[in-house]
C-alpha cells in the first residue's frame, strides 16, 4: 500500500506536469500596454491571488509561477534541475519557456491573469429565487433560503463541482439544517456548466497516518453518513440538474422526490471504469426505477444517458430546454413551495417510510463493498490514471 501512496503522489505531480502552453483563453501580452503596469499593480495582484476562492488548477498555477519569476528575476537564469526532480524541472521548463519576455510584459501578463481569475471566481450564480444566506458555509457550498425554498448549491465550477471531503461534511450539515428550517422545499443544484462530476478523485491522495486502509475506512463511514441524510430527509427534496452529472451525484438522484434537468445534462456512473461499485443506494433504486437491465447498463457498463433517456427511464422527472431551464424550474418550484408544508411532508413520509429500513441496509452494504474496492489495484490504477491525465471519462 505504501507503493500506492507513492504512485498517487507521482501522478499528482504528473498532473502538474501538463504543458504550460495549454492555457486556453488566457490571451497573453508580449509588449505595448505591458509598460503601463506599475510595480504597485503587480504587488496588488500578488496579494489578490491569495484571496482566490477556487484553486485555479495546476496549469494556471504553473503559468503564474513562470510569470512571477520572469517579472521579478527576468529570463530563466538557473541550471536545469535533474530529470528526476519532477516538480522543479516542471517549474524550470515553464519559466524557461517564457524566453526573453521582458519583466514589464511578464508583470502585465501576471496582472491580467490574476484579474481574469478573480473575475471568474466572483461571477454571480445563475437565476435562482431571491434568497438570503442561511449559515456560514465553505466556499464550495452555498446555502440560501428564499421564496419558500432552501437551495444547497455546489459551488466549485472550475472543478466541475467535484465533491471534496469537506463538501460531503458541509452537505450533511446543510441537509440537517434544512430538515428543520422554515422552507417547505429543499433543492440541490450546481454552479457553472456541470451539476457535479462526482467524487473528487484527489480525495484519495491525502493519505492519513493510518495509510490507505484508514482512508478507505473513514471514506466508507463518511459515504454512509452522507447517503443516510438523503434517505432520511423529511421534506420534498428536488434536484435541479443544471448540467452533466457523474458518479455519486447521479446515484443519489434515486433518493430525491423530483429531478428536473436541463436538456444539456447527461447521467453517467462509470464505476467499472474506476474499479469501483455502485453507491447512493443505486444498486437498489436504479433497478426499481428503470428495470434491472437498464440499470445494469448504467451501473456495470457505465452507459451515459442523455437527459431525455434518463427521463424516459424514470430517473428524471422532466427535461427543460437549457435556454429556459432556470426560469421555468424556479418559477415552478416557487409555486409548489406555497402548498401546505405539512401535507407535503406527510405525503412524502407515506411514500418513502416503508422503504427506509431497506435503504439503510443497502447503503451500509454498498459502503462496505466500496471500502474494499478503494483498496483494489483496479481502483488505484484508475484514479492514478485520471490524476496523471492519461484518462478522462
Ligand atoms: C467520502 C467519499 C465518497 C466517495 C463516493 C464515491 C463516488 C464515486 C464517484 O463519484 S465516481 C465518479 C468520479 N468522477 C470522475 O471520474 C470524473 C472525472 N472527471 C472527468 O472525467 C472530467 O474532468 C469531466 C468529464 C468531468 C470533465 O471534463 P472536461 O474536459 O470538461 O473538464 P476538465 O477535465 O478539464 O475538468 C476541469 C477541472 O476539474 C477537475 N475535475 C473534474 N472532475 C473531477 C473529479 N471528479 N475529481 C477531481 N478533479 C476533477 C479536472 O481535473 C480539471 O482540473 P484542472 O483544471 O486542475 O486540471
Amino acid at each position: 500500500m505504501a507503493g500506492f501512496a507513492g504512485r498517487l503522489a507521482r501522478c499528482w505531480y504528473s498532473g502538474f506536469l501538463r504543458s504550460p502552453l495549454q492555457v486556453p483563453a488566457l490571451g497573453l501580452h508580449v509588449g505595448g500596454p505591458a509598460m503601463q503596469t506599475s510595480q504597485k499593480d503587480f504587488n496588488n495582484a500578488v496579494s489578490q491571488l491569495k484571496l482566490l476562492k477556487e484553486d485555479p488548477g495546476n496549469e494556471v498555477k504553473l503559468k503564474l509561477y513562470a510569470l512571477y519569476k520572469q517579472a521579478t528575476e527576468g529570463p530563466c537564469n538557473v541550471p536545469k534541475p535533474g530529470m528526476l526532480d519532477f516538480i522543479n524541472k516542471t517549474k524550470w521548463d515553464a519559466w524557461n519557456a517564457l524566453g526573453s519576455l521582458s519583466k514589464e510584459a511578464a508583470r502585465q501578463n501576471y496582472v491580467d491573469l490574476v484579474s481574469k481569475l478573480s473575475a471568474s471566481s466572483e461571477s454571480p450564480s445563475p437565476e435562482a429565487p431571491a434568497a438570503d444566506k442561511k449559515q456560514p458555509e465553505s466556499d464550495s457550498l452555498v446555502v440560501t433560503s428564499g421564496d419558500g425554498i432552501t437551495t444547497i448549491r455546489l459551488n466549485r465550477p472550475t472543478k466541475k463541482n467535484a465533491l471534496t471531503t469537506q463538501m460531503y461534511h458541509d452537505i450533511i450539515a446543510a441537509l440537517q439544517a434544512a430538515s428543520k428550517d422554515e422552507s417547505p422545499i429543499t433543492v440541490l443544484t450546481g454552479s457553472g456548466d456541470y451539476f457535479c462530476s462526482g467524487n473528487d478523485l484527489t480525495n484519495f491522495t491525502s493519505l492519513p497516518a493510518g495509510g490507505p486502509e484508514e482512508m478507505a475506512r473513514s471514506s466508507a463511514v463518511l459515504l454512509r453518513d452522507f447517503v443516510n441524510c438523503f434517505i432520511d430527509f423529511p421534506k420534498p427534496l428536488v434536484a435541479v440538474v443544471n448540467g452533466p452529472a457523474v458518479g455519486i451525484s447521479v446515484t443519489i438522484l434515486g433518493l430525491f422526490d423530483v429531478v428536473y434537468a436541463t436538456d444539456r445534462a447527461t447521467f453517467h456512473t462509470p464505476f467499472s471504469h474506476l474499479g469501483q461499485s455502485p453507491e447512493g443506494c443505486s444498486s437498489y433504486t436504479f433497478p426499481k426505477i428503470m428495470g434491472s437491465s437498464k440499470a445494469a447498463e448504467m451501473l456495470l457498463f457505465g452507459k451515459k444517458l442523455t437527459a431525455q433517456e434518463a427521463c424516459a427511464q424514470g430517473l428524471v422527472t422532466e427535461v427543460f430546454p437549457d435556454s429556459t431551464f432556470q426560469k421555468e424550474v424556479w418559477a415552478r418550484l416557487k409555486a409548489y413551495s406555497k402548498l401546505p408544508p405539512n401535507a407535503m411532508r406527510i405525503s412524502k413520509q407515506i411514500i418513502r417510510d416503508r422503504e427506509k429500513e431497506k435503504l439503510h441496509a443497502v447503503n451500509a452494504e454498498e459502503s462496505n463493498v466500496l471500502r474494499e474496492r478503494w483498496l483494489s489495484d483496479e481502483c488505484m490504477n484508475a484514479i492514478a490514471s485520471f490524476l496523471s491525465r492519461k484518462s478522462k471519462l
